[in-house]
């Protein structure tokens, strides 16, 4: 998963598949102001924890965007152009994450959104009933502010039809975490993790498991 090789970055000029960098002109108190921003699509993601081992279910997984924004020794001879070499270690692009994905799927809510994100990455099967909201917040808004929805499911090891993993080409660690060393990881810089992974889990010590 972190065996990652020949990475080159480049500009994206008129956006890709996933990502369209904008410039949003506007007017503020009659002055006229402009912001560089990107689209993206909203979000889901969702705290598993399996109450068999009381354990959480997490997901590991080298993210480009995490290595290339965070890990020392890149030298960037324009401002979207760089060459990597081998030395700088995909592991501090290793991410630790709650299981989610992007809503790019129409007529899908976010909740059917969630259950097959948890089945396709985790392998548990959750019905839509049992994801309890723990409520949706702003992402990266100073480029993007898209909605991340997170949800917490309890499961237990009989619910589990696979290994997860991910599809297609998708690379992606399942990983359990007990209850003490998550807490632990709460406020520890060495953590390479999104918000929302702190969020669940702080929502999780305030909610769920308060000792
Ligand atoms: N920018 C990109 N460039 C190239 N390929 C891409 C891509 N984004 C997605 N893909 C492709 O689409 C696949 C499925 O992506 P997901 O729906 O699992 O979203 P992901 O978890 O990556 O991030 C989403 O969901 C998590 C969990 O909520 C959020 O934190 C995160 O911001 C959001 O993008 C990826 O495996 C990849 O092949």
């Amino acid at each position: 998963m972190d065996n990652i090789t020949n990475v080159t970055v480049k500009p994206l000029d008129r956006g890709g598949k996933f990502v369209t960098p904008i410039r949003v002109d506007y007017e503020q108190d009659g002055k006229a102001k402009f912001w560089e921003a990107v689209r993206v699509s909203k979000s889901v993601s969702c705290v598993i924890f399996n109450v068999s081992r009381r354990k959480f279910v997490c997901v590991r997984q080298f993210r480009p965007a995490v290595y290339v924004n965070g890990a020392d020794g890149i030298v960037w001879s324009e401002p979207d152009v760089a060459n990597i070499g081998p030395e700088i270690s995909a592991k501090s692009g290793v991410t630790w994450e709650f299981c989610g994905g992007i809503c790019d799927k129409p007529g899908l809510s976010l909740e059917q959104i969630c259950v097959e994100e948890v089945l396709e990455e985790t392998g548990y099967a959750v019905k839509a009933e049992s994801l309890v909201k723990i409520g949706t917040s702003r992402c990266h808004v100073g480029v993007a502010g898209e909605a991340q929805t997170v949800y917490y499911v309890e499961v237990t090891d009989d619910m589990r039809r696979g290994p997860g993993g991910g599809i297609d080409e998708e690379m992606i660690d399942v990983v359990e975490l007990g209850v003490d060393e998550a807490k632990s990881m709460l406020g520890d810089d060495t953590v390479v993790a999104p918000t929302d992974f702190f969020w669940g889990l702080s929502w999780f010590f305030l909610n769920k498991n308060q000792a």
